[in-house]
């Protein structure tokens, strides 16, 4: 059978969503891995003062792509942006790209969604439902399409348990429901939210859920494939081990507890944490995407692109690893020495973030009112409640998916793919893969340079000796106050001193004795 690579060259791929996270690492891997391919259709819009051409052209520059660089200094001639805006009517495509890209495109990758948890959902249904609708219809006018690979989330049936690699019941009709939120003001829409998205903890699940089905719909019409990842987290491997560009997921939380900021969180220490590394999501994007061309099955084939079930590490894991890596490599200028900890325990985490994060955050804003400047931890501790409050969902519980189709599509490489396009979880060594992901966390989000480590370990320590210098003072403190105002602590000073005293003498006079 024709090897992955082999399968691609020639071909002409329609990507949505290349400039975001898991998009990137598509292109860069299909440019690297599959050199032939014969161009790259990339759905991209303007955004903050920013052309199309130039969000692409300042894409293609960043780091991602030192390797294909390396490899083939025209990369970019295989890549051409088409102008669209996925909310618009007929995704605000001009009549001569769509004549072009009708004409051309053999596979389509669907990446583009908002991933918001907070998204209104009106904006979170034009985007990941009504969207992919239209994405669909122009396909189905594409002359040589051969395969529709759709990207959603493990999450997006997380009001079960048991996860199969089916596409359950929608929990509305998708259209229905659009055409009722249609003449709806955003403030009613807002007020019935919760209860439309029911069980499901945010309008992303909700409305990702609800694009499956859109998907099935049309799954008579084109040869369809559903990746269905967890979390996905920095790279394992390729290009780099550790690359990551985002604060999505639990990256924020990792770069938050490593600056010291994050002290505690509600997270279940023994719940499964479902990350998956965005290289390998891609490189079963991408065999996914031959499986479906070369094999055109007759359903959609859904695949659960998740760890838990095959090489399954625990939240409680993830925070003694993630505290060890930044004690190891810490990262420049840190509020305080990392140290946080996860606790299922409601009050507990309330306790904590009352002593842990508000307290030293008053401080440190009176400090900086006193000496004349804004003061901001505040501000930044509100942002940082809410991000979390938003994420303890995933932390506090876990889920058990099926991943036989996985499997069974790795079954079905040759063994050169099974290396080249590697999506085999059970490789994974947890340690060392969380390692390099705090590492690319300071490298690659926080652009923090590797030879400043030595300044940013003598910057913990410097805080060490501020925590027990501090410490010791309000120690001495309350103990004054005790002293001051009450008689029984006054005893039990005098008596603690003066039996001090006595084993001193006694030690004293035992070692003239000797001598
Ligand atoms: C050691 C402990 C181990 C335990 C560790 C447990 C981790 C447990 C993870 C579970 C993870 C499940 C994930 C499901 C897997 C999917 O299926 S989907 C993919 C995941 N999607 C997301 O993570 C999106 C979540 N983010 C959001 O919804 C929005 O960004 C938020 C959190 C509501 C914030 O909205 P906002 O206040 O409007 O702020 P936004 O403009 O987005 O960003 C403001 C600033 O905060 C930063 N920021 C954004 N998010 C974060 C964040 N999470 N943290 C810090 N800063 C952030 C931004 O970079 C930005 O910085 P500036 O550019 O202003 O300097
Ligand atoms: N990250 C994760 O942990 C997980 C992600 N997924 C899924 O993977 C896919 C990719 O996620 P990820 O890369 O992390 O997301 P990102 O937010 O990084 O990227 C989203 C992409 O969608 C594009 N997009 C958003 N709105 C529009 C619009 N109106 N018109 C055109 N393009 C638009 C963005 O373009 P622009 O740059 O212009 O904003 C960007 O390229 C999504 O479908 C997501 O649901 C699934 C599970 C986990």
């Amino acid at each position: 059978m024709v090897s992955i690579a082999d399968y691609y060259a020639g071909k002409n791929v329609l990507i949505t969503g290349a400039t975001g996270f898991m998009g990137k690492v598509l292109v860069e891997k299909l440019l690297r891995s599959c050199p032939e391919v014969q161009t790259l259709y990339l759905l991209v819009r303007a955004k903050a003062g920013q052309s199309m051409q130039e969000r692409v052209s300042d894409m293609m520059k960043c780091k991602l792509f030192d390797r294909v660089r390396e490899d083939n200094p025209d990369f970019h001639q295989k890549i051409v942006p088409i102008s669209s805006e996925l909310t618009q009517p007929a995704l605000a495509i001009s009549p001569e790209d769509v004549e072009r890209l009708t004409s051309c495109v053999n596979i389509i990758f669907h990446c583009a969604a908002t991933i918001r948890f907070d998204e209104p959902l009106k904006h979170a249904l034009q985007l990941n439902v009504m969207a992919t609708q239209q994405l669909l219809n122009l396909a189905q006018q594409m002359h040589h399409l051969q395969a529709f690979i759709h990207i959603s989330t493990a999450y997006a049936n997380c009001n079960r348990r048991h996860i199969d690699e089916i596409i359950y019941p929608p929990p509305v009709e998708p259209k229905k429901l659009i055409d009722s939120l249609e003449w709806m003001e955003d403030s009613i829409v807002r007020d019935i939210t919760p209860r439309l998205i029911g069980d499901r903890p945010n309008t992303y699940t909700y409305t990702k859920a609800l694009a499956e089905c859109v998907v099935q719909k049309e799954s008579s019409k084109l040869s369809i494939g559903i990746i269905r990842p967890s979390i996905v987290g920095a790279s394992w491997q390729e290009p780099f081990p550790g690359w990551i560009d985002n604060f999505n997921g639990p990256s924020g939380v990792f770069i938050a507890a490593g600056k010291g900021i994050l002290r505690t969180m509600r997270a279940n220490n023994d719940a499964v944490a479902d990350l998956i590394p965005v290289d390998m999501v891609i490189n079963l994007t991408l065999a996914a995407g031959w499986y479906t061309a070369v094999h055109r099955p007759k359903a959609a084939l859904v695949y659960n692109c998740t760890t838990g079930g095959i090489n399954p590490f625990h939240w409680g894991e993830i925070e003694h690893h993630v505290m060890s890596s930044f004690k190891r490599n810490p990262l420049e200028q840190a509020f305080r020495r990392p140290n946080a900890n996860i606790t299922s325990n409601y009050l507990m985490n309330q306790y904590w973030i009352l002593v842990s994060h508000k307290f030293p955050a008053l401080i440190y804003d009176l400090y900086l009112r006193l000496s004349g400047q804004k003061p901001q931890m505040m501000r930044i501790f509100n942002r940082l409640h809410k991000a979390i409050g938003l994420l303890e969902y995933f932390s506090s519980q876990d889920w058990e998916w099926n991943s036989e189709n996985m499997n069974m599509l790795m079954s079905h490489l040759s063994p050169e793919d099974r290396k080249t396009f590697n999506f085999d979880v059970r490789q994974l060594n947890w340690p060392e893969y969380i390692e390099n992901y705090c590492i690319g966390t300071k490298k690659y989000v926080l652009n923090e340079d590797m030879s400043d480590i030595p300044a940013a370990r003598q910057h913990l320590r410097k805080l060490r000796n501020i925590r027990y210098t501090f410490n010791t003072l309000l120690l001495v403190f309350i103990w004054r106050v005790f002293i001051a105002r009450s008689q029984m602590a006054r005893n039990i000073w005098y008596f603690v001193v003066s039996l001090c005293f006595k084993f001193l003498s006694y030690f004293r006079a035992s070692s003239t004795l000797t001598n």
